[in-house]
């Protein structure tokens, strides 16, 4: 996939780690804000800007920290998103959580595209691969572990921005994936346990790999 690629983070802490693995300018790295509205607000603006401006990115990567789910994705480890959800949109009721895709409003489900999905993973051998929950509220109880492990079976990592990534890039027709390096355990809220340190490293080390097949 030649130039043009947009790699979307959340926090500037994220970019920083993304840049130093790069090696030419062939990939654009840009800090949005956190949480999916600024996600998709902040994409959606970075892909027009290029469009009106003659540039037109290639393809785009919503990247940056977050947590695993205990026994699937390792602190520190390197996670894949075979789809984005948006895992918390949608409403309650008696019988459970009902998707939007279930109330008949839209879709909660953003894919990969699986060129761009393969040409990671081929990169990326030792990644996790896995959906990736998207929630506006940082998962930090038991409970809701079990809950969103229950709904989404093969969920490996959860954050706050990729869905709203995939929107953007997807209203634009151009192809999505997520990649995500885990910081934290999901579970019951402990910033102990963080390792902030250990998932940039993994963040520059997975992007020294890509950048230069992108
Ligand atoms: O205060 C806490 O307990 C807490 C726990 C986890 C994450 C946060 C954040 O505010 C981080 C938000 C930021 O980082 C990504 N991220 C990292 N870990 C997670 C997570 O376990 N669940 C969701 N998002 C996570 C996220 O994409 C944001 O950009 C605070």
């Amino acid at each position: 996939m030649n130039g043009g690629i947009l790699v979307v983070t959340a926090v500037g802490a994220e970019a920083d780690a993304v840049r130093a693995g790069l090696v030419d300018d062939t990939v654009t790295v840009a800090p949005v804000g956190v949480g999916p509205a600024a996600a998709a607000a902040g994409t959606a603006r970075l892909i027009a800007l290029a469009e009106a401006g003659g540039t037109p990115y290639r393809a785009v990567v919503s990247a940056g920290i977050g947590g695993g789910f205990p026994g699937r994705a390792p602190v520190g480890g390197t996670v894949l998103g075979t789809r984005s959800v948006a895992a918390d949109l949608g409403a309650e009721s008696p019988d459970g959580f009902l998707t939007l895709d279930e109330l008949g409003f839209g879709a909660t489900t953003a894919p990969a595209d699986p060129a761009l999905l393969d040409l990671l993973r081929t990169c990326l051998p030792y990644a996790v691969t896995g959906t990736v929950l998207t929630l506006g509220t940082v998962t930090g109880s038991a409970a809701t572990t079990a809950a969103l492990l229950a709904r989404y079976p093969d969920a490996v990592a959860e954050a706050m921005e990729g869905y709203g990534v995939a929107v953007a890039a997807g209203a634009a027709g151009l192809p999505f994936a997520e990649l995500r390096t885990i910081s934290n355990p999901i579970g019951p809220r402990d910033r102990a346990a963080w390792r902030i340190g250990d998932a940039f490293a993994a963040l520059t080390a997975a992007f020294a790999t890509v950048a230069p097949k992108l």
